[in-house]
């Protein structure tokens, strides 16, 4: 819907208006065609503005029209009308212009944006490129280097920036309404040729095929298979090379083929499942919407190890008053001089001052008495977390939530240390916890929805996408990569080398393979954690290393590597080799090769072909299957959670949906069907085994995605 209104007697004001976003739908669309024609048509409008309403121009298409049936004016004639109008049209940009809504301000003759509005084309996100003239309009605008990088990144620019690169006229701190109102009075007699952009040459650097080669080079490098990125550095290429209409034409075959790809269906899944954790829920039936979140004013975080640290500059760029606690003397001398480093290098890098004097720091527990919440990020050991528990609850407010950085540990036997074990939560950070935007809030069977839902608050106040999960060991992320980690073990045992499992996974669309990350994690974590489960350690019976354990395959493999002090890039060797201790580049290490092969001679294993398809389906599938357990036991409320958890926690291919949305993509039916075939093959390894809610979405006929949390209702309420 649009509304029109005559001002100042002679201007033409197009309000769009679709709450939330202006988006522009079907009669958002409608509307502008029909008002354009009203304006022009009424001799005393002698030009136009077009606004959105509350303070917001126009965030783009209408995600939600795009699975089904276009109907309405379609965009690119409309915007071609309004660059085409004899009466000057000006766009007044207050709050987003994005995608579409950038390309509707394109085909104005002027833009006017206020000082905190934001313009970008973040099509390339939803696996689309700027198909609305964007790909065209915007570098003969601004220059193919400047276009090249906002509609392959998708980054939003600020109006300074915008007005730097001469994609906004004006730029205002008054109402932009009434500007654009004034200015539009002002040009109304001005020639409009030299407005209308689709007639401008596009302006190229001499090397202009260079250029070309090496962004295309670089776009590919880092879009891990994403094809997006890839059409749109076409795209500007055509308009780089080709008139105006011939690129539109290019840009018309290009969009095509996006729009009904997989990845495209998988990247707006994703935008949607983003927006649907914060509708977070719990299994008692408290929700987002009903339990209200305490405010948090000041926070304290104990023990400033690597995490400590990333979570302490988080919260103080964030603006919270932070008090620092680490016991050592030497350590928080360290961290005082590191938390320092990383927020003055984040605040050179945001144009703003360091937020140095947000952070008290102490040696003394009691420091915290005052503060309105709690993250512990000690050492990932029960014994260690409880005592901290204690003296937590001892020296804190009675009001003060108690929470965990843990990365699996059980939340419940922390919150029995308390005396307010309904204000403890987990907030499970991913490393480095100032960079990662993902946060798992994990709720235990005591926890209130009052601290889950200030929690939840919290983590969206640092930037971080949240998502709130029930507590197991691991909670979700964790949980999900402990059999794809097996997975990987098995494969070597059978023949496999880390190159080629992290080479199949890296293809896939992982940042890094399984090895590679685990030698960038290092190898030691999981060796104490395996340590104190018992299971790093030699048969009772045989001392020797064993591959079976309470009666499951073990593989001994990552243990007998740490035995040999082998801890990853910290200690220069592990799956791989490295030039020096902390070197990042991995190189394939003979030793590990031949450390393999004497490992198989041992246990009497008969190394076998192993192809593309087995290492991806025994990793990912087994790993989907803990996923669909996860929705089983309630530990996520619906496949969005975990798809958001893995994308943001552990480098997912976000084109490629999240694992729960891969499943649906490939069909559950096949999944189930290859479960089976390799439970069969390996029937000692139980998360091979198909879960039975999998089973319960293949009999109910495999519905979409959106429809399997009625199913997992139904499978709960029988449990
Ligand atoms: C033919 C090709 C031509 C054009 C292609 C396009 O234009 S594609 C669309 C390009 N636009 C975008 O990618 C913008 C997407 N939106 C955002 O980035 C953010 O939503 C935005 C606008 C920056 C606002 O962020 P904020 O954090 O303030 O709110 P939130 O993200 O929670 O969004 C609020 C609700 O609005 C819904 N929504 C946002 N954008 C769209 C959209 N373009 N279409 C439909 N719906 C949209 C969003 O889903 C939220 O609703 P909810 O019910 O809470 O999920």
């Amino acid at each position: 819907m649009a509304q029109y209104t005559r001002v100042s007697g002679s201007v033409g004001l197009i309000t769009l208006q679709s709450p939330p976003v202006n988006a522009l739908s079907a009669a958002v669309r409608q509307g502008i065609v029909d008002l354009m024609q009203r304006a022009l048509s009424e001799p005393e409008v002698k030009s136009v503005v077009i606004c959105g309403q509350n303070g917001i121009f126009c965030g783009g298409a209408d995600i939600k029209e795009f699975g089904g049936q276009m109907s309405g004016p379609p965009l690119i004639p409309m915007i071609h009308a309004i660059e085409a109008a004899s009466k000057p049209v000006v766009a007044a940009i207050e709050g987003i212009a994005l995608g579409g809504g950038l390309e509707l301000a394109l085909g104005c003759h002027y833009r006017i944006a206020h000082s905190k509005a934001k313009v970008g084309l973040p099509e390339v996100t939803l696996g689309l490129l700027p198909g609305a003239g964007g790909s065209q309009r915007l570098p003969r605008l601004i220059g193919v280097p400047a276009a090249l990088d906002l509609i392959t990144t998708g980054r939003h620019v600020t109006a300074a920036e915008a007005l730097k690169f001469g994609l906004v006229d004006q730029i205002t701190d008054h109402n932009t309404v009434n500007v654009a109102v004034k200015f539009a009075q002002r040009v109304t007699d001005q020639p409009l040729d030299a407005r209308r952009i689709s007639t401008y040459p596009c302006l190229c650097p001499p090397d202009v095929d260079v250029l070309f080669e090496e962004v295309m080079q670089s776009v590919r490098r880092t879009a891990r298979g994403a094809i997006a990125p890839i059409a749109c550095v076409q795209a500007v290429r055509a308009a780089a090379t080709l008139p105006y209409n011939q690129g539109m034409e290019r840009e018309r075959e290009l969009l095509a083929t996006l729009f009904t790809s997989g990845q495209a269906h998988a990247l707006q899944y994703f935008f949607f499942a983003q927006r649907a954790v914060g509708r977070w829920s719990m299994p008692s039936g408290a929700r987002w919407d009903t339990s209200k979140p305490r405010p948090v004013h000041k926070a304290a975080v104990i023990g400033l190890g690597t995490m400590g640290r990333g979570i302490t500059v988080a919260l103080a760029q964030a603006g919270f008053s932070v008090v620092a606690v680490e016991t050592q003397e030497k350590q928080l001398m360290e961290a005082k001089q590191a938390i320092s480093g990383m927020l003055e290098r984040g605040a050179k890098r945001r144009g703003v001052a360091p937020a140095l004097d947000k952070i008290n720091y102490g040696r003394n527990i009691q420091s915290v008495a005052d503060v309105d919440l709690v993250i512990e990020a000690v050492f990932e050991d029960m014994a260690l977390k409880k005592k901290v528990f204690q003296q937590l609850s001892a020296v804190c407010k009675p009001s003060t939530f108690l929470c965990s950085n843990t990365s699996g540990l059980d939340i419940d036997q922390l919150a029995c240390q308390t005396r307010n074990p309904e204000l403890v939560v987990g907030m499970h950070f991913f490393a480095p916890a100032h960079v990662m935007k993902l946060l798992e809030v994990v709720y235990g069977p005591k926890s209130s929805p009052l601290a889950v839902a200030t929690a939840m608050q919290l983590g969206k106040k640092i930037g971080k996408v949240s998502v709130a999960v029930g507590n197991c060991r691991g909670f979700v992320g964790n949980r999900m990569l402990k059999p794809y980690l097996e997975q990987a073990l098995f494969l070597l045992e059978e023949g496999a080398t880390p190159e080629f499992v992290d080479q199949v996974l890296e293809e896939f669309g992982f940042a890094m393979g399984v090895f590679r990350m685990s030698d960038l994690s290092g190898l030691d974590v999981g060796w104490k954690v395996r340590m104190a489960d018992g299971l790093a350690m030699p048969d009772s019976t045989t001392g020797q290393p064993t591959r079976l354990r309470q009666g499951r395959r073990y593989s001994p493999l990552g243990d007998l590597l740490c035995e040999q002090r082998r801890f990853g890039q910290k200690t220069g060797r592990g799956w791989y080799q490295y030039d020096k201790p902390g070197s990042q580049v991995a190189k394939p290490d003979p030793w590990l090769h031949r450390f393999l092969d004497e490992y198989r001679a041992r246990h009497a294993l008969v190394a076998h072909r192993i192809d593309h398809q087995e290492v991806l389906e025994r990793c990912l599938y087994s790993m989907i299957n803990e996923g669909f357990r996860i929705l089983e036991d309630g530990i996520a409320a619906g496949p969005e959670d975990i798809d958001v958890i893995y994308v943001f926690g552990y480098s997912w291919p976000r084109h490629r949906g999240g694992p729960m949305f891969y499943a649906a993509t490939v069909g559950l039916n096949k999944v189930l069907e290859r479960l089976e075939h390799y439970y069969q093959a390996h029937p000692d390894v139980p998360s091979l085994q198909p879960c039975p809610l999998l089973r319960k979405l293949v009999a109910s006929g495999s519905p979409p995605i959106q429809k399997w949390r009625e199913v997992i209702k139904k499978v709960r309420s029988q449990l």
